[in-house]
């Protein structure tokens, strides 16, 4: 079973082609990276299968489903957490999820323990009613990811998870999320500019750059196909012919983390 097929996917802002020609499938139940430096269309291809942008030219399906014809089934189908900041500071944890699962319209009579599922599941029962503003930057991800949860979506997608994040928080974030797809079944992309993370936790992953996929399979498959001894970041170089140093190094990469650390504190 397909969980995500695009083809032909192509976006522009203005004279600014963030995706172009896009093929890709990732299958139902494996955890899937989309991996390449701000600017990509990373974030602009995750837009495009989750609704947020209207598809054209190029053809979508999430679980055999057409965004722009049943965009409904498709949002139910999905969890989605995006690299901006989705919960309240001012606000429990609990309330948090309890906000999401009424956004979501979990049933009421099966709320309560949805919203303590999810968060048992993220590893925040016991800071669940304390205020969000008191959270680590890990224990906010962890957050958003039960917030997602919440709807027992089929396809989890996770926007640059761990940028900003301590090396300890980012392992812990990755644990929940390998527990998760255990215990759930469910399918997980996840975009990302952390080569080592998407060695260690992807099943598959595709090279994105300036908009176009440059090389996909698994991580072992494509660091065995250029040579022994090779890392994920070599098999990026060899394919774009840049530095992977000097195409994350720049001003929006720096940025965009420093940003990001910002808001989770
Ligand atoms: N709303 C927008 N208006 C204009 N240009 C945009 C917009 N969103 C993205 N872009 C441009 O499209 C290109 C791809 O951006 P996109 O955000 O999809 O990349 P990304 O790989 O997700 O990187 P990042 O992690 O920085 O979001 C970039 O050149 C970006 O400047």
């Amino acid at each position: 079973m397909t969980a995500v097929a695009c083809t032909g996917l192509r976006h522009a802002f203005g004279d600014q082609v963030a995706v172009d020609d896009l093929d890709l499938t990732v299958r139902s139940g494996e955890i899937f990276g989309l991996l390449g430096p701000n600017g990509a269309g990373k974030t602009t291809a995750i837009r495009l299968i989750t609704t947020l942008l209207p598809v054209r030219p190029g053809m979508v399906t999430v679980f055999g489903a057409d965004p722009a014809r049943r965009p409904l089934a498709v949002r139910r189908a999905i969890g989605y957490v995006p690299q901006l900041l989705s919960a309240d500071g001012s606000l429990t944890g609990r309330e948090n999820v309890s906000l999401f699962a009424r956004l979501f319209d979990v049933p009421r009579r099966e709320r309560a323990d949805r919203v303590d599922g999810a968060l048992t599941a993220m590893g925040l029962a016991e800071a669940a009613d304390r205020m969000v503003k008191t959270y680590s930057g890990g224990m906010v991800r962890r957050l958003e990811l039960a917030q997602a949860l919440v709807n027992r979506p089929r396809l989890l997608i996770l926007d640059e998870p761990t940028i900003g994040l301590d090396p300890v928080a980012r392992g812990a974030l990755w644990d929940k999320v390998t527990e998760l797809r255990a215990t759930t079944g469910a399918t997980v992309l996840v975009t990302t500019h952390y080569m080592d993370e998407a060695d260690q936790y992807c099943e598959r992953v595709a090279l994105m750059h300036r908009g176009r996929i440059r090389a996909l399979g698994t991580p072992g498959e494509l660091k065995a196909a250029l040579g022994p001894e090779s890392t994920l970041e070599d098999v990026f170089r060899h394919h774009t012919g840049d530095t992977f140093a000097e195409t994350q190094g720049g001003f929006r990469d720096v940025r965009g983390t420093r940003r990001t650390a910002r808001r989770l504190g």
